[in-house]
């Protein structure tokens, strides 16, 4: 299923590994978040990442965002084989436009990439670039639209285009299925396979909707403050772990 093209990654994971986390812990003050994570995502895969409220998604993906002080390593490795930053496109959880908001999103966009004043009008060249930064997540049609008036799926496909600007190694989106119907969640699910094959690159996502977890990924993380479980999404969501955390009592037929 995942596009492999990083066959030349040099070393561990058999040479495909993207993004490599090994003990890593997350402390704020005396409470520790996180702590012993580890996991590896490999290049082109799509990895979901799961647990119950306050398992500490969002702290992780902070902690890779180097937003939060963190122990234990985080690497990343190129497909030239060398280690180095990566390019993180993310996308925070539930980002809501104010509903009157009269900025639209051409204006929006132009100000993110380019520091263009809202108030001053866009120059044709810069209407083309936010055009085609649109276009890669099929949203060019809301250029002109307010943001304010935006659904929660186009919200998505507007913030997701942002964050592919420049073109990231590794795009991180915090439960970006929150506030989409089901229409929209088959869009951005479809939308987020295109992207990866198109553009090479790794998503990890957070996600409470395991209904799609088979859908669209080729790993599930289970996250309680540690990784409980990794591995394929049914595996993950009939293990006893998935059941312990979720407080799920099966029978003996399973589902
Ligand atoms: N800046 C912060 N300062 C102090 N505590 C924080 C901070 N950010 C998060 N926390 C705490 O860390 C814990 C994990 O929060 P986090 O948002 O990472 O969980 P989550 O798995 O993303 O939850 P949810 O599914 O509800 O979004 C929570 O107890 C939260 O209160």
């Amino acid at each position: 299923m995942s596009v492999r093209k990083h066959e030349n990654c040099a070393s561990g994971c058999a040479g495909l590994c993207c993004l490599r986390v090994d003990g890593m812990g997350v402390s704020l003050g005396d409470t520790q978040l996180l702590h012993d994570v580890s996991f590896h995502l490999h290049c082109g895969e799509i990895v979901a990442l799961i647990g119950p409220n306050g398992a500490g998604k969002s702290s992780l993906f902070k902690a890779i965002l180097g937003q939060f002080p963190h122990t234990g390593a985080i690497n990343f490795q190129r497909s030239d084989g060398k280690k180095s930053r990566p390019i993180i496109g993310y996308v925070p959880q539930s980002p809501a436009f104010d509903r009157g908001d009269p900025v639209s999103v051409l204006d929006f966009f132009a100000a993110a990439v380019a520091d263009w004043p809202v108030f001053l009008p866009i120059p044709a060249k810069l209407r083309a670039r936010v055009r085609d930064c649109l276009a890669r997540t099929h949203a060019e049609g809301l250029m002109d639209k307010r943001v304010g008036a935006l659904s929660g799926g186009e919200v998505q496909r507007v913030l997701m285009a942002l964050a592919l600007e420049p073109l990231p190694h590794i795009l991180i989106l915090d439960e970006p299925l929150s506030g989409v119907d089901i229409d929209g969640e088959k869009q951005l699910l479809d939308m987020l396979d295109e992207i990866r094959q198109t553009y090479d690159l790794s998503i990890l996502l957070s996600t409470h909707d395991f209904a799609t977890l088979e859908q669209f990924a080729d790993k599930v993380i289970l996250l309680k403050n540690t990784v409980l479980k990794v591995g394929p999404p049914a595996e993950v969501l009939s293990s006893p772990e998935f059941q312990d955390v979720f407080h799920l009592r099966m029978g003996k037929g399973g589902r």
